[in-house]
């Protein structure tokens, strides 16, 4: 299987994504190819660090950077906060890292995130450079520029756009996260489908099933993914319009992850897993798609042993007109009004801020029984 490369043309700002396997073996030498031998500096957590650190390491010894120095923070998404994010700037300025110097993030999306914001605020923006380790950070946020981290009061709140400089996402990676973790990934690539191709979603109610153990269906799915994502941030970098179709599902998962402290109860992904369910079912109530698209949303999560419903989420609630409060500090909100995306069908997603207040109810309602 060769290695295949996604060119996300955003004039200077522009960067490949390198995906294929065994790419961590040969990241120094696609480090180097591009910026010489600069210093570099990794962030990565604890189960990323164990089991991959080591190779990423040798690889770039390998290519003249023996020097690597690697910051190892805990793994799950209460990393991305304030505290972590002082303690990973104030480490790398201790280890003088320049401004033409790289981050490397060797991580999932809550790495990325993180380490991608801390290179965009030290010395006023170094670049990184995205080493994803998990299918969400392969298919989704690795690319595209979103860093930052979360606040009590919402997800992602405190951030930045920063381009990474590079993407080497290695599909045999992937072989390690756990079954929940792979999952909670798949959430992100179905959305591809369901907000824009659904013959990429057709595909994948056949292939979705099989993907952990076959890579090359899974390159596909990634390759994919992240041609679809680079085609809408090149045509809307910064969100002014388009780009947010990228975020279907997630007004209602942003919220229940708040709702959830961000903790283990609820994954991003399976969070984005219901949310995606209630935007078609939400939409199927607005007449705007039919009855059947949101059943099949919802089936097809259930083949892949992902949450469809609120009341999959393990734990007490807050009740809905505090969802509904939580989603008012979703960034898409204009003038105080809620922003949705919402589907005329499967591949069909739009943003409106017409929605019915007792529909939206009703959806959340369902959701729960
Ligand atoms: N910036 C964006 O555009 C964007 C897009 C989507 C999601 N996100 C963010 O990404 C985060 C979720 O990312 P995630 O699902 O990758 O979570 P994560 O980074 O917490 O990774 C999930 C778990 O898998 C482990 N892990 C990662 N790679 C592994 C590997 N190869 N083998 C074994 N274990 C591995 C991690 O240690 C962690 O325990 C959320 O914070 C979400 O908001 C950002
Ligand atoms: O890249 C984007 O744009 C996305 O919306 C991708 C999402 O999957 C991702 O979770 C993103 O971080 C959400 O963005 P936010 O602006 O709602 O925080
Ligand atoms: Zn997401």
């Amino acid at each position: 299987m060769t290695i295949e490369t996604v060119h996300v043309d955003l004039g200077e700002r522009a960067y490949d994504v390198r995906i294929g396997r065994g790419l961590i073996a040969r990241a120094g030498e696609e480090i180097t190819a591009f910026a010489g031998r600069r210093r570099v500096a990794i962030l990565t957590d604890e189960n990323v660090a164990a089991l991959h650190l080591d190779s990423l390491r040798a690889s770039l010894a390998a290519s003249g950077l023996a020097d690597a120095p690697a910051l190892v923070l805990p793994a799950g998404e209460a990393t991305k906060c304030w505290a972590q994010l002082g303690h990973a700037v104030e480490w790398l300025i201790e280890q003088r890292i320049e401004r033409k110097d790289l981050v490397i993030a060797l991580g999932g999306g809550v790495i990325g995130d993180l380490a991608g914001f801390a290179a965009a605020i030290l010395r006023r923006g170094v670049r990184f450079v995205q080493i994803p380790t998990s299918l969400l950070a392969q298919v989704d946020s690795s690319v595209g520029g979103k860093t930052g981290i979360n606040s009590p009061q919402g997800k992602n709140l405190i951030g930045s756009f920063h381009q990474p400089a590079l993407v080497l996402a290695d599909i045999d990676v992937l072989g390690t996260l756990t079954p929940r973790d792979f999952r909670a990934g798949y959430g992100e690539v179905a959305k591809y489908g369901l907000l824009g191709d659904e013959n990429f979603f057709d595909w994948l109610e056949t292939a979705g099933p099989e993907l952990s153990a076959d890579p090359v269906a899974l390159q596909r799915a990634v390759r994919h993914s992240v041609q679809m994502k680079a085609g809408i941030v090149q045509r809307d970098e910064t969100e002014q319009g388009e780009r947010a179709l990228l975020n279907l599902g997630h007004t209602f998962g942003h919220a229940l992850e708040s709702a959830t402290g961000y903790s283990d109860r609820l994954l991003h992904g399976e969070g984005v897993a219901i949310g995606c369910t209630l935007a078609f079912d939400l939409s199927a109530r607005m007449g705007l798609c039919s009855q059947e698209a949101p059943s099949r949303v919802a089936a097809h999560f259930a083949a892949m042993g992902l949450p469809s419903r609120i009341s999959d989420i393990p734990g007490d609630l807050p009740d809905d007109e505090t969802l509904i409060a939580l989603m008012g500090q979703d960034k898409k909100v204009q003038d105080g009004k809620l922003r949705f995306i919402l589907a005329r069908g499967i591949g069909q997603a739009f943003v409106t801020d017409e929605v019915n207040p007792d529909l939206l109810r009703g959806t959340l309602a369902q959701s729960r029984r």
